[in-house]
């Protein structure tokens, strides 16, 4: 890979974006964010706007925003971009384990560790964490983080913008529906609708 990327954030999540980026052998120019971080090895750009000095026909992007329950500042951020014609680099970690046949929408970023089995559909900007499985036939609607150690079974259906709490566990053939959140640690054994927060094992949902 030889393309030359900007990133959008500068903490933690960004950090391991350039790590990942660099094990991909890209050429990073540097990142943009409010203002300087103290620990991202390398060039500070400027705010968001800096991006006017950088043409969307020579770098792409890629999106250093975590997140730990909405998946609101992910997505705004993918969309701002977006409108200005930018487009998200694909990021696939070498240390992950990825069927051929997985299918993943622009900007998806799958971190290390990870394995993503046969079938598998990702939407746009769906980030697949780091020590993730996702196991055959599952669908990921856009925007959702699968976060660190999450398990999901075959055949499962998770919407768009949702979280999957770190280490969670989603068994076979269930769907979670759009913005859910799943709290770290809860196996998931019934479908959840959409919007809801579901915790504990089994998971049950919470009323916020
Ligand atoms: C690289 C990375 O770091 S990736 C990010 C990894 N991190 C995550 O995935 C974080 C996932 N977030 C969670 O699990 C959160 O606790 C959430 C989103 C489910 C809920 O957070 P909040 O909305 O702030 O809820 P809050 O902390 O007020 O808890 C509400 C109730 O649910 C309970 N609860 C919250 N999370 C959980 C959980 N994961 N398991 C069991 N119970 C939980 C609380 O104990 C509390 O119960 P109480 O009312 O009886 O006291």
């Amino acid at each position: 890979m030889s393309l030359d990327v900007i990133i959008i954030g500068g903490g933690g999540h960004a950090r391991v974006v350039l790590d990942t980026l660099r094990s991909m052998q890209a050429n990073v120019i540097g990142y943009l964010a409010p203002t300087k971080a103290s620990r991202m090895p390398v060039e500070y750009l400027g705010d968001d706007s800096s991006i006017r000095k950088y043409s969307s026909t020579d770098v792409e992007l890629a999106n250093g925003l975590g997140s730990v329950g909405s998946q609101n500042l992910r997505s705004m951020v993918y969309n701002r971009f977006k409108e200005r014609g930018y487009r998200f680099t694909t990021l696939i970690h070498p240390a992950a384990i990825v069927a051929a046949d997985a299918e993943f929408e622009e900007g998806c970023q799958v971190m290390a560790g990870s394995v993503v089995q046969t079938g598998v559909y990702c939407g746009e900007n769906v980030l697949i964490n780091t020590r993730a499985g996702v196991d055959h036939d599952c669908t990921i609607g856009a925007n959702t983080h699968v976060s660190v150690g999450v398990t999901l079974s075959g055949d499962v259906s998770i919407g768009s913008h949702v979280h999957l709490g770190a280490g969670s566990t989603v068994i076979q053939g269930i769907s979670i529906g759009d913005y859910s959140v799943v709290g770290a640690g809860a196996v998931v054994i019934a479908d959840v609708g959409s919007d809801q927060t579901v915790v504990g094992v089994p998971a049950r949902r919470i009323v916020k």
